[in-house]
């Protein structure tokens, strides 16, 4: 079933709902175990009436500050690695004791981004939560923040519940945040306004967000609107409200902010390539190919491309870039880093001449790229 209006929320058979740190700290670092109570309460309410609840919890970090006697956040990478081991067996076991009152089961789901998406992995994934979501548990997911490494560290849980929707073909998101929606502008920000409803990119025109985010969360609101753009760009819809309002945003009540649906679900493969996927190097593209890239039908030639950098195999990710360097698409080149200098910038009648039949090959074709959407602020 597909969601069109909040007023349809009430018949979303499965949600997966998304709650950030902020909303589980106290302020004072520790674990808010109410908060944690609270949440478990409305989602076994929910799994009552029938429906199914994916849980994608952050926490781990904060909850790992107080056993440590950490200060606050860990800034270095392998320092919240560390809180997150340590924390995220006792948030498990807060939310394992919550739901147990209600008579459910949780099962712990660690992933990486790349998992949601990447084949061989997703495949399992997908498999396990399904069988968690047949056997009545509810799944409970966190970034694997011990294996995540700096590079395919996901840093943010927001972009990892857009994309666990679409790998478990939820019919909603719901991202709760420490704020009652977008605002036009930061909340604190005198004259800052809450918008009750996005219909596409072009709303968000003129809003300024910041990736700042509150002091245990990361992220802010520009990762929120980042995984609203993946949800609905591939057909789920998004609330964005706080955990207060979660069984509103459930009952289809006008809380927070609703993301409508922009496209139709799409493919795995294009969801990782735009999203997930790390790329091995860059490509720089004249003006005559990015505007050819950009009107969404055309591959990559050879004689479009000025530069190149980085070291890649045929088949690898990469970014496409224009002149100043702005992230055009991204793309899985079809040639390996040390063949494109010699043949940049020469037309494919040359280079067949010249070279022989297979080097007048785009450099990406048009079904292995995605356009990358310019990021807000
Ligand atoms: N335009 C905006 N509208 C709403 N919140 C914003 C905006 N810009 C920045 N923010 C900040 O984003 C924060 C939420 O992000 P974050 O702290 O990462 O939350 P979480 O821990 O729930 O993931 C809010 O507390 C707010 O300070
Ligand atoms: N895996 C980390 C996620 C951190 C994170 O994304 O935080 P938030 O921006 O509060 O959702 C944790 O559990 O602390």
């Amino acid at each position: 079933m597909t969601v069109a209006e909040r007023s349809q929320m009430s018949e979303a058979h499965r949600v997966v709902i998304k709650i950030g740190s902020s909303s589980l700290t106290r302020e004072d670092g520790r674990l808010d175990v109410r908060a944690i109570h609270a949440l478990a309460d409305v989602i076994a309410a929910r799994h009552r009436q029938g429906h199914e609840v994916v849980l994608v919890t952050s926490g781990s970090v904060a909850a790992g500050i107080e056993p440590l006697g950490l200060p606050g956040r860990p800034r270095d990478l392998a320092q919240a690695q560390a809180a997150a081991s340590v924390g995220q067996g006792l948030l498990i076991a807060r939310y394992s004791g919550a739901f147990a009152g209600h008579g459910l089961q949780v099962g712990q789901v660690l992933l990486t981004a790349e998992d949601t998406v990447r084949r061989g992995h997703y495949r399992n994934a997908q498999r396990t939560l399904e069988r968690l979501l047949e056997l009545g548990v509810v799944p409970i997911v966190n970034e694997n923040d011990v294996v995540a490494t700096n590079e395919i560290r996901f840093g943010d849980n927001d972009r990892l519940a857009a994309l666990v929707s679409h790998l478990v073909g939820a019919d909603a998101l719901i991202l709760l945040t420490d704020v009652n929606g977008l605002y036009t502008g930061h909340p604190a920000h005198e004259g800052s306004r809450p918008i009750s409803s996005v219909s596409g990119p072009e709303d968000l025109e003129g809003i300024e967000v910041t990736g700042r985010g509150s002091a245990v969360g990361t992220g802010g609101m520009l990762t929120k609107l980042d995984a609203a753009s993946i949800a609905t760009s591939s057909g789920i819809p998004v609330v964005l409200t706080t955990p207060a309002n979660v069984a509103g945003a459930l009952a289809g009540e006008t809380v927070g902010t609703w993301f409508a649906v922009t496209g139709k679900r799409t493919s795995r493969r294009r969801l990782w390539l735009a999203h997930a996927a790390r790329t091995r190097g860059t490509i720089t593209l004249d003006d005559g190919a990015v505007a050819a890239v950009l009107g969404g039908r055309a591959s990559l030639l050879p004689a479009g491309v000025t530069g190149v950098a980085g070291t890649f195999d045929a088949g690898d990710p990469v970014e496409l870039v224009d002149a100043a360097g702005n992230v055009v698409a991204r793309g899985l080149v079809a040639f390996e880093s040390d063949e494109l200098p010699g043949i940049i910038g020469r037309s494919t009648r040359d280079l067949r001449a010249e070279l022989g039949e297979g080097y007048d090959r785009e450099v990406v074709h048009r079904d292995d790229l995605v356009l990358v959407r310019r990021r807000l602020a």
